[in-house]
């Protein structure tokens, strides 16, 4: 009987089948299967180069459920509907999608591939978040646009000291780097054939990595990846951390990308900026010059504008992301919009026009997931072009300032059962809550720094 995962798989048999010889061909021996987790982040098998019967690899549905890195096997496990005690944490099954498999071309032993993933009946599953992109894709083009996105991170390089990050002591790790200052070449050792070396792999599987500078803190970086169509997008952004995580160890470095590691009130923390622009016909159809939206411009920022609210979850996900709002850190805590204006949300870059025209989303920090935050901009913008919103007829307000507060926004909201299904709305409301209470339970159990410091010297 056919169903949504033998329908895919005779549909993209051929193409997988081409794969396989070509790549075995040029040498191909080995091959991660990369499976996109709730937190943003691949959940990766390595397996013998074998591209079409990886096309029926299986999963453990724990992967889509798992909140936060390590913490399961400490926490209670988070107990979602589609993977529990009582269900028996069932497989679901993964299909690679031709389109992102790669041979790397700095190690040709080694393809990668990442899987959509159906539920183990055949039905594609509710949670998989590439399927829910594609699908507002299909609406962008329905109404005659393209939407570009193009994704630039911050994020941390420290030195490894194994037996600190084993304790969970990662506040002792050495940043790479001494010094703390933007845009300087001079930062750490090796800092340029490093990043030359990451420009090169991420070229060899097809991402632009357009600039690299160091930010405004120790150990602190900045990339920024081309323009591509929303999947790909987010797929770029989650294989580059990849590609970037498996050079850092073979330099004795590792990356973070949380929000904020370094102490409030001195140094940044790290934002993901999400540039976006429409095209009609090859065009940017984002502005028609010096400070001026097009139409279609505007009705896409209001769409932006008018669900930020309910979408900030997915732009600030976790305990930490609250720390990034600082005195001067640029993070924007209120709803607003302008043209060249890094204090807002949403900064509007319109010079030139043609081509970069573009919206710089600015509430994004680095920890998030960007399939989810990719599918939650796009979904917003086209509802803005369908309903003709206006971007200045949207009243300012303060976005919520705490994980619980963006949850309450999120959960109930009719955009977001439309944007993303009932099935994934409910799914992830419930991981956040998770978490929100994992954090509550572990300062429950543990004495502070402020306690100690504020009352130890009492005598
Ligand atoms: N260069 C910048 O724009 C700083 C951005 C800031 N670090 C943020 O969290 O978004």
């Amino acid at each position: 009987m056919s169903n949504d995962y033998e329908t895919a798989r005779a549909e993209r048999a051929p193409a997988l089948d081409d794969f396989q010889a070509s790549l075995a061909k040029n040498g191909a021996q080995f091959i991660q299967v990369h499976l996109p987790d709730i937190n943003g982040n691949f959940r990766t098998k390595i397996a013998p180069f074998k591209i079409s019967s990886q096309g029926e690899a299986v999963n453990c549905n724990f992967f889509c459920t798992a909140p936060g890195e390590g913490a399961p096997l400490l926490e209670p496990l988070f107990p979602a509907e589609v993977s529990n005690e009582t269900n028996g944490f069932p497989n679901m099954r993964g299909l690679i999608d031709p389109a992102t498999v790669r041979q790397h071309e700095w190690a040709p032993e080694w393809a990668s591939a990442i899987v959509d993933s159906f539920e183990i009946g055949g039905r594609r599953n509710p949670l998989d978040l590439r399927g829910i992109i594609a699908r507002h894709e299909q609406r962008a083009t329905d109404l005659g646009y393209e939407v570009k996105f193009a994704l630039e991170y911050e994020f941390g390089i420290f030195e490894i000291d194994e037996e600190k990050m084993r304790a969970g002591r990662y506040r002792d790790l050495k940043p790479w780097g001494h010094g703390d200052i933007n845009y300087s070449l001079m930062r750490s050792k090796g800092f340029q054939a490093f990043f030359a070396e990451l420009i090169r792999r991420l070229k060899g599987v097809g991402i632009t990595l357009a600039a690299v500078t160091t930010e405004y803190g120790y150990g602190m970086y900045e990339y920024a990846l081309g323009p591509k169509s929303p999947l790909e997008a987010a797929d770029d952004a989650v294989r580059a951390k990849i590609v970037l995580q498996e050079l850092c160890l073979e330099h004795g470095l590792t990356a973070t990308f949380m929000a904020r590691f370094q102490p409030l009130g001195t140094h940044s923390a790290s934002g993901a900026h999400h540039h976006q622009s429409l095209w009609k016909d090859g065009r940017n159809v984002t502005a028609t010059g010096e400070n001026q939206l097009s139409a279609v411009g505007r009705h896409y920022l209001g769409g932006l504008l008018q669900h930020l609210p309910a979408s900030h979850l997915a732009f600030r996900p976790n305990i930490n992301s609250y720390r990034r709002f600082d005195r001067g850190a640029w993070s924007p805590t209120t709803i607003g919009w302008g043209h060249e204006d890094r204090t807002k949300s949403i900064r509007a870059i319109t010079i030139p026009s043609e081509p970069a025209a573009r919206f710089e989303h600015r509430v994004p920090g680095s920890d998030i997931n960007p399939y989810l935050s990719v599918a939650m901009m796009l979904a917003a913008g086209l509802d803005g072009i369908e309903k003709r919103l206006d971007p200045d007829a949207i009243a300012d307000r303060e976005l919520p300032d705490t994980l619980e507060g963006s949850i309450a926004l999120f959960e109930k909201d009719a955009f977001v059962t439309e944007a993303l299904g009932a099935g994934f709305q409910a799914h992830y409301a419930a991981s956040r809550h998770f978490e929100a209470a994992a954090f509550k339970a572990w300062l429950d159990r543990h004495i502070t720094d402020f306690e100690f410091q504020r009352y130890f010297a009492g005598l």
